[in-house]
C-alpha cells in the first residue's frame, strides 16, 4: 500500500470469523463506547479503509443491527464507528488487552490486529499528521494556522469512562478521537470554534481537527489544549460531600459561567423565537412513550411524567432558542485555576446530530446541571437531598446574576426539561449501566408523584 493508500470497500458476502470483520464483529459490542450494547450486531462491513502510516489503517466501520431501532427510536438499525487498527506480524506483547485478534482469512490474512490508540507510536505519528494540513485518501487534517503544536510530545491513552478515545499529548494537548460517526460536522468541533472566535474564554478552542470526504462528510477528531490541573465537577462535587464541605460557592460559580456560555451561544449562531412548548411537549412525551417502552420500570410513572409535559405546553414562552450544550452535567465541566470551563459540545450521544445542532431551549442545559447534583448527592448513603437543593438553588442564582433572567421563576419549563432529562438518564443507565439505573429512577418518582 502506497501512503495514501485508500480502499474502497469490497461488497462480499458475509465473512467467517477469523476474517477482520468477523474479529471486529465480536470485539466492537465489547468497547465502552459502543452504542448498541442493546441490541445484537447483525452484520458489520467495511466502509472505508486507509493506509494512515505503514502499520496502522484507518477504517470507518458499519455496525448492523438488522433492522431492530434503537429505542427511542432516535438511530437507524446500524451505526458507524470510527477505528483506528495497528496491524503487524508479530504484534508487542506491550499491547496486551489492545490486541483485537489475529486475521487468518481475507486481505489481511496472517496480521494481527489492535487499536491503535494503545500504541504510542501510532499515538505519536498521529499528531504529527495533525501538527500539519494535509489529505490522506479522503480524509483531511486541518489545523488553526496561528497555533504551532510542537513536535515529540509524549500521548497516553486517556482512561476515564468516555463516550469517544482520547489522547492527552505531553499534558499539554488533548485529541478526542469520535467513536460513533454521523454526516456532517460534529458540534464539538464547531461550537467550541465559534465560540473562540466570540472571545468566549470559558471553552477550549479547536487548535487541529481531522475530517473524512468518504462515505460521507464527517468530523472525525479534534484537538484542543488541555486543562493541565483541572478537576472536573464530578470529583469535585463528590470530594465536597465525601469532605462534608459546602458546594454552593462552587455551584453559584458554575451557573454564572454557564450563562457566559450561553450568552456567546446566542451571538455566535442564530437566535430562534421564544420556546415553541407545545411542540416541545409532545416530542418530549413522545421520548417518554419510547423510553418506557425500552424501560418498563418506567410504566407505572408515565401519567406522572405526562402530566409535567402537557403543563409545559400551557407555559408562558421562556428564553428564546438557541444553541446549547446539549448534554450538560458535573463531568461536562473543568474547574482550572479559580474558573469553571465546560467541554464536550456533542450534546446526548444517543439523538440525531441534526437536532443536536438545532436550537433549544437554554433551560434544558440548566435542568441536566440540576440534575447532576441530583446524582452526585445520591453517590452517598446517607442521601444527602438537602445539599443538592442548596447547590441547586446556588446554581441558578449564579446563572441569574449572569443571564438576567431567572430560571427559578421558570417552574413549570424546569420541570418538564428535568424530566425530560431523567427519562434521557434511564435509557442511559439501562443501556450503559444498569448498576446506576435506580439514581434517575428516584428522581422519575419524585418528579412524577410529587412533581418538585
Ligand atoms: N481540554 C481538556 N483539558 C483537560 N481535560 C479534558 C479536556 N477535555 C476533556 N478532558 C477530560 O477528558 C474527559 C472526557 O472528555 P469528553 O469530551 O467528555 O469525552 P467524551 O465525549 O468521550 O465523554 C473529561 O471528563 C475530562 O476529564
Ligand atoms: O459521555 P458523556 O459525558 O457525553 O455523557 C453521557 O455519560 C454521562 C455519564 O458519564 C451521563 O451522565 C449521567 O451521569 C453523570 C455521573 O456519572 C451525572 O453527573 C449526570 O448528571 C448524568 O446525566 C450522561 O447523561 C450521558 O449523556
Amino acid at each position: 500500500m502506497t501512503k495514501t493508500a485508500f480502499l474502497r470497500p469490497r461488497s462480499a458476502p458475509p465473512e467467517p470469523m477469523e476474517s477482520l470483520t468477523g474479529l471486529l464483529r465480536e470485539w466492537l459490542p465489547l468497547q465502552r463506547w459502543f452504542a448498541g450494547k442493546d441490541r445484537p450486531v447483525t452484520d458489520l462491513g467495511v466502509l472505508s479503509m486507509t493506509e494512515l502510516f505503514p502499520g496502522c489503517l484507518h477504517v470507518l466501520v458499519h455496525a448492523a443491527h438488522g433492522g431492530v431501532p434503537a429505542p427511542g427510536g432516535t438511530t437507524p438499525a446500524g451505526d458507524c464507528y470510527q477505528l483506528l487498527l495497528g496491524v503487524r506480524e508479530h504484534p508487542s506483547p506491550r499491547l496486551g488487552r489492545a490486541i483485537i485478534g489475529r486475521v487468518t482469512d481475507g486481505r489481511l490474512a496472517g496480521a494481527t490486529v489492535h487499536d491503535a490508540l494503545h500504541d504510542p507510536r501510532a499515538a505519536q505519528l498521529l499528531l504529527e499528521r495533525l501538527r500539519r494540513p494535509g489529505a490522506a485518501g479522503p480524509l483531511r487534517f486541518e489545523c488553526d494556522a496561528s497555533q504551532q503544536v510542537p513536535a515529540g510530545l509524549v500521548p497516553r491513552l486517556m482512561t476515564a469512562e468516555q463516550s469517544n478515545s482520547s489522547l492527552v499529548y505531553g499534558d499539554e494537548y488533548i485529541l478526542k478521537v469520535f467513536r460513533r460517526i454521523q454526516p456532517g460536522v460534529n458540534p464539538d468541533l464547531e461550537v467550541p470554534g465559534a465560540l473562540a472566535r466570540q472571545g468566549c474564554h470559558r471553552v477550549p478552542a479547536p487548535v487541529a481537527w481531522l475530517h473524512t470526504t468518504y462515505p460521507f462528510t464527517a468530523t472525525l477528531g479534534v484537538l484542543q489544549p488541555y486543562l493541565r490541573d483541572a478537576s472536573d465537577g464530578w470529583t469535585l462535587a463528590l470530594d465536597a460531600l465525601a469532605a462534608g464541605d459546602d458546594f454552593t460557592a462552587q455551584a453559584h460559580a458554575l451557573g454564572r459561567a454557564t450563562a457566559d456560555v450561553h450568552l456567546a451561544l446566542s451571538s455566535a449562531f442564530p437566535v430562534g423565537a421564544p420556546g415553541e412548548n407545545r411542540r416541545t411537549a409532545a416530542a418530549m412525551t413522545e421520548r417518554l412513550t419510547d423510553a418506557a417502552h425500552a424501560v418498563p420500570a418506567l410504566q407505572p410513572f408515565v401519567p406522572g411524567l405526562r402530566a409535567a409535559f402537557a403543563a409545559l405546553a400551557t407555559c408562558d414562552a421562556g428564553p428564546p432558542a438557541q444553541r446549547i450544550h446539549g448534554d450538560l452535567h458535573l463531568g461536562q465541566v473543568l474547574r482550572a485555576g479559580r474558573e469553571w470551563f465546560v467541554i464536550d459540545f456533542e450534546g446526548e450521544p444517543s439523538r440525531p446530530l441534526s437536532e443536536r445542532r438545532s436550537a433549544h431551549s437554554p433551560v434544558r442545559d440548566i435542568a441536566g446541571m440540576l440534575r447532576s447534583f441530583d446524582y452526585a448527592a445520591r453517590q452517598r448513603r446517607p442521601w444527602r437531598p438537602e445539599w443538592a437543593r442548596r447547590c441547586r438553588e446556588a446554581y441558578c442564582a449564579g446563572y441569574a446574576a449572569r443571564a438576567g433572567w431567572d430560571p427559578r421563576k421558570k417552574h413549570g419549563l424546569l420541570r418538564a426539561y428535568e424530566t425530560d432529562r431523567a427519562v434521557y438518564e434511564v435509557l442511559y443507565e439501562a443501556r450503559h449501566r444498569p448498576d446506576w439505573l435506580p439514581v434517575p429512577m428516584a428522581a422519575i418518582e419524585r418528579l412524577a408523584v410529587r412533581g418538585d
